[in-house]
C-alpha cells in the first residue's frame, strides 16, 4: 500500500479512533519546562494522580533562565518561583530534571537530540509550539497546550484530530552561503505565516538529504511559523549516526531492533499528498526579515517589497513597517544594526557556532554591537570551548553567555531595548518579542556574524569572498 512517512508514524501510534473525531495516541516522549507546566501539575495533585510513565518524561529550565551567573540564585522572583515548582514536581513524580547547572540542561528542542531522546519513528510532544524540531529525525512531534500536558502526564496519551499532507520538496542544490536557516526563511516567504495551515509538512529532495542533522533540525523547528501542525524528514544514514551511542537511545539488540523498524520510515513512492510545493535551491539567497512576522522576509540583497506585491491588507503591511521604521522600497543591505542574537532552539547548536566563527575569525566586532552568543545547551557550550570556537570568539572581542532561551523571546534580562535593531537567528520577530519596542531582524548565523563585525546588514558572501581571494 502507498503510504506516507507522516501516516506510518501516525497510524501505528494510534490506541482508539474516535468516529468522526480525534485519534487517541501514544506518545512515546515528554519533554517539559518551567513555563506550561506548572498548572499541568497542579492538576494532577489535585486529583490525587501521578505521572504514568515519569521514564518517557523529561524536564529542563530553559526559558526564563539567566544566561549569567547561573551557579548564582535567580533573582526574578516569578523565574525562581517556576524553576523551583519543576524542580519538586519532577522530584515528586520521579521524572529526570535537569535544572541550571546540570551537564545536560539547556533549551528544551536542543537537549532532547543531544541525549538520545529524540528518535525516528516516535511520537514526540512538549508544550511547546517549536516542538517540531524533533520531526528532523523522522519522528512526529508537534507542541501542546497545558492542558494537554496534564494529560499525557497522566495517561501518557493525546486526542488529537489528524493533520492534512503536505510535502515540500526542494532539488538541486544550494548557492554559497545559503544556509538551512535560509532555507527555511525562504519558504516561509513564499508560503506566508498560514501557509501551511492543517498539514503536517514532510521535506523531500536533494537539499535536505544533504542537510546535517543540525541543519535539518533547524528547518523543522520553523515549520510551525508558516502554520503547519509540524514538519518532519525521513530518517537516513545520517540520522542514524547521530542517534547511536547517546545515552538514551536503544543499545544493543534493542538498537538492530530499532534500525530494522526505522529503516522502514520513509514515503512509498505513491504515497499521496493532500498538498505538493516544489522549489529549487540555487533559487534560494542568505535570506533576512524586515518586518513584524517570520513570512516578511527577502533575499538580503533586495529591496522591501511594495505594499501593492505582497498578501494582506495595506494597513497591516503599514503598521508592520512603522514599527519597523523601515519603508518599502528600501534596500536591506546597509541597515543599522545594534544587538545581534546568536543562539536559540533554531539556530543555538554547535554548527551554528561553528558558522558564525567562519565570520569572525581574523576580524573584530563592531564597536556600537551589543552580542548575544547563547549556546543552545551546556554540551553545546562545551563543544565550543573543546573546538577552539572560544578562542576564535573571544579574540574578536565577543563573549560567550550560559545555556537558555534569552533573547529569543526575553522572558529574562536579555531584552533588546526598544527602538534597537537585533539581528537574531532565532524563529520570531513579532512586536515586542525581543523586548518592549524591540525590533527584529531574522537572519542565519552567517548573516548574524557578518552584521556582528560590520555593525550593519550585510551580505555574507561579500566576507567569505575576501577570505578565499
Ligand atoms: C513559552 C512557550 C509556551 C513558547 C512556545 O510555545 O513556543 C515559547 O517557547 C516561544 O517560543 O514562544
Ligand atoms: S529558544 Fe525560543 S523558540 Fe525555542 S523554546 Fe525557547 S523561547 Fe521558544
Amino acid at each position: 500500500m502507498s503510504t506516507t512517512l507522516f501516516d506510518k508514524v501516525w497510524d501505528s501510534h494510534v490506541v482508539r479512533s474516535i468516529p468522526e473525531g480525534p485519534d487517541v495516541l501514544f506518545i512515546d516522549r515528554h519533554l517539559v519546562h518551567e513555563v506550561t507546566s506548572p498548572v499541568a501539575f497542579l492538576g494532577l495533585k489535585n486529583r490525587n494522580i501521578q505521572v504514568l510513565h515519569p521514564e518517557r518524561t523529561f524536564a529542563t529550565a530553559d526559558h526564563n533562565t539567566p544566561t549569567r551567573n547561573q551557579h548564582l540564585p535567580v533573582q526574578d522572583p516569578l523565574s525562581a518561583k517556576q524553576l523551583q515548582a519543576l524542580e519538586e514536581n519532577a522530584a515528586a513524580h520521579g521524572i529526570p530534571y535537569w535544572g541550571l547547572g546540570h551537564e545536560k540542561n539547556g533549551i528544551v528542542h536542543v537537549i532532547g537530540p543531544e541525549n538520545g531522546i529524540t528518535v525516528p519513528g516516535a511520537t514526540i510532544v512538549c508544550g511547546d509550539s517549536h516542538t517540531s524540531t524533533h520531526g528532523a529525525f523522522g519522528a512526529i512531534a508537534f507542541g501542546i497546550g497545558t492542558s494537554e500536558v496534564e494529560m499525557v502526564l497522566a495517561t501518557q496519551c493525546i486526542m488529537q484530530p489528524k493533520p492534512k499532507r503536505m510535502r515540500i520538496t526542494i532539488d538541486g542544490s544550494l548557492n554559497n552561503a545559503v544556509t538551512p536557516k535560509d532555507v527555511a526563511l525562504y519558504i516561509i516567504s513564499r508560503l506566508t505565516t498560514s501557509g501551511a495551515t492543517g498539514y503536517f509538512v514532510e521535506y523531500a529532495g536533494e537539499v535536505f538529504r544533504n542537510m546535517s542533522m543540525e541543519g535539518r533540525m533547524t528547518v523543522c523547528n520553523l515549520s510551525i511559523e508558516m502554520g503547519a501542525r509540524g514538519g518532519m524528514i525521513a530518517p537516513d544514514e545520517k540520522t542514524f549516526e547521530y542517534v547511536k551511542g547517546r545515552e538514551f537511545a536503544p543499545k544493543g539488540e534493542a538498537w538492530d531492533e530499532a534500525m530494522t523498524y526505522w529503516k522502514t520510515l520513509k514515503s512509498d513512492p505513491d504515497a499521496i499528498f493532500d498538498k505538493e510545493i516544489h522549489f529549487q535551491g540555487s533559487d534560494i539567497e542568505p535570506m533576512i526579515t524586515y518586518g513584524t512576522n517570520p513570512g516578511m522576509g527577502v533575499g538580503i540583497s533586495q529591496h522591501i517589497p511594495e505594499a501593492s506585491t505582497v498578501q494582506g491588507g495595506a494597513s497591516t503591511y503599514h503598521k508592520s513597517l512603522d514599527y519597523m521604521d523601515f519603508k518599502e522600497g528600501d534596500s536591506m543591505l546597509g541597515k543599522q544594526v545594534d544587538f545581534v542574537f546568536l543562539g536559540s532552539c533554531t539556530n543555538g547548536r554547535i554548527e551554528d557556532f561553528r558558522t558564525f566563527a567562519r565570520i569572525v575569525k581574523g576580524r573584530r566586532k563592531a564597536d556600537h554591537v551589543t552580542a548575544w552568543l547563547v549556546p543552545g545547551s551546556h554540551k553545546v557550550e562545551q563543544a565550543i570551548q573543546e573546538e577552539g570556537i572560544l578562542d576564535i570568539l573571544t579574540e574578536a572581542g565577543f563573549e560567550l553567555r550560559e545555556p537558555g532561551c534569552s533573547a529569543c523571546l526575553a522572558m529574562n534580562d536579555d531584552k533588546i531595548p526598544a527602538g534597537k535593531y537585533a539581528v537574531s537567528t532565532s524563529n520570531r520577530n513579532f512586536e515586542g518579542r525581543q523586548g518592549p519596542g524591540a525590533r527584529t531582524l531574522l537572519a542565519s548565523p552567517l548573516v548574524a556574524a557578518a552584521a556582528a563585525v560590520t555593525g550593519k546588514v550585510t551580505d555574507p558572501r561579500t566576507l567569505l569572498e575576501l577570505e578565499t581571494a
